[in-house]
């Protein structure tokens, strides 16, 4: 990566959206790159996107509202602050997790953030569901009522939503936000409706599904488990049927992984993700 540029000094304040034309000139002149470019200013960072035609955002529109307007032509997004630069080159993508309940998606990403500590991030959800034994708000979800959850996403503000066995279960566009600008790889725990939905959004994730060896394992798995009652480990089974089937269709996910030896399950999440784990390692040097 190159060394950070003297320009960035120059950044304009929060949300100016004047001249940028010498910045931007001399950032792609260091780059060697030559783009049509448009950009966002928020909070003192600049978003610059590649496009086939330059757009000027109205001052004051917010990068969600902006991505949306320019997610047809954006191939590629390039976003630096006061502080540093990233360029869409070396930014980590997010991490999608998804797999039939049970089937030990917390558990190996408990494993993998004790290990990688500062690289990766978990977005935290939120949730209608009533909070487990030893689950911590604000850690494990945001568990809310259903009526305020419901208000949050008619205002726009979650990537996306679902209903899963009987409860409402979202990613704030916020939770994303708060991991990436921590240059750490932002983690997505969703149910199959959530796969689906992000595959819509412009965060760009990679897929990955957890499955069990088998059906019997995985009741095994819930009920061993003790946090289910008997109607919610039957609405689970249900619902896993479905996603082991759908996990097999072609494009839905990029990698699968039967979590059978947790060790070997545990290996291959890390090894699918070695290349993200080093840009991260990188930008954050
Ligand atoms: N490879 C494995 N072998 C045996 N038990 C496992 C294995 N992986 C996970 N488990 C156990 O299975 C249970 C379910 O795992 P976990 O809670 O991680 O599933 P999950 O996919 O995150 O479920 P949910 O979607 O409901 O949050 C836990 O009790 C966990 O200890
Ligand atoms: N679409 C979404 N699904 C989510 C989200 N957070 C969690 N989940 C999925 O819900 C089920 C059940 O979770 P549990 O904690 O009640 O066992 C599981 O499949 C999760 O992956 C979310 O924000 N969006």
């Amino acid at each position: 990566m190159p060394e950070l540029n003297p320009i960035l000094a120059e950044a304009p304040r929060e949300n100016e959206t004047g001249d940028m034309s010498r910045l931007l000139h001399s950032f792609f002149r260091w780059t060697g790159d030559e783009p049509a470019v448009t950009w966002i200013i928020t909070r003192g960072r600049i978003t610059i996107m590649k496009s086939q035609r330059i757009i000027s955002p109205a001052p004051g529109t917010t990068p969600a509202a902006f991505t949306t307007i320019l997610k047809p032509e954006a191939f590629s997004e390039i976003s630096f602050s006061r502080w540093g630069i990233n360029t869409g080159m070396s930014q980590p993508r997010p991490v999608v997790l998804s797999g039939p309940s049970g089937a030990g998606k917390s558990t190996l990403l408990k494993r993998l953030m004790k290990e990688f500590e500062d690289v990766f991030g978990l977005s935290v959800s939120h949730t209608t569901r009533k909070p487990r034994p030893g689950e911590v708000d604000g850690t494990d979800y945001h568990f809310v009522m259903r009526d305020k959850m419901e208000r949050c996403i008619k205002a726009g503000e979650f990537l996306e939503h679902a209903e899963f066995s009987g409860n409402l279960y979202g990613t704030s566009k916020w939770a994303v936000k708060a991991v990436q600008e921590q240059n750490r790889i932002c983690i997505l725990d969703v149910d199959l409706q959530g796969v689906k939905n992000i595959k819509t959004t412009t965060i760009n994730p990679i897929y990955i599904s957890v499955q069990p060896p088998s059906l019997q394992i995985l009741e095994t798995r819930l009920r061993g488990r003790q946090t289910e009652t008997e109607d919610a480990i039957q609405r689970r089974l249900h619902t896993a049927r479905q996603d082991m089937e759908m996990s097999k269709e072609q494009g839905m996910f990029d990698e699968v992984i039967v979590n059978d030896d947790l060790e070997e399950a545990y290996l291959k999440l890390k090894d699918l993700l070695k290349e993200e784990i080093q840009k991260a390692e990188s930008i954050r040097k």
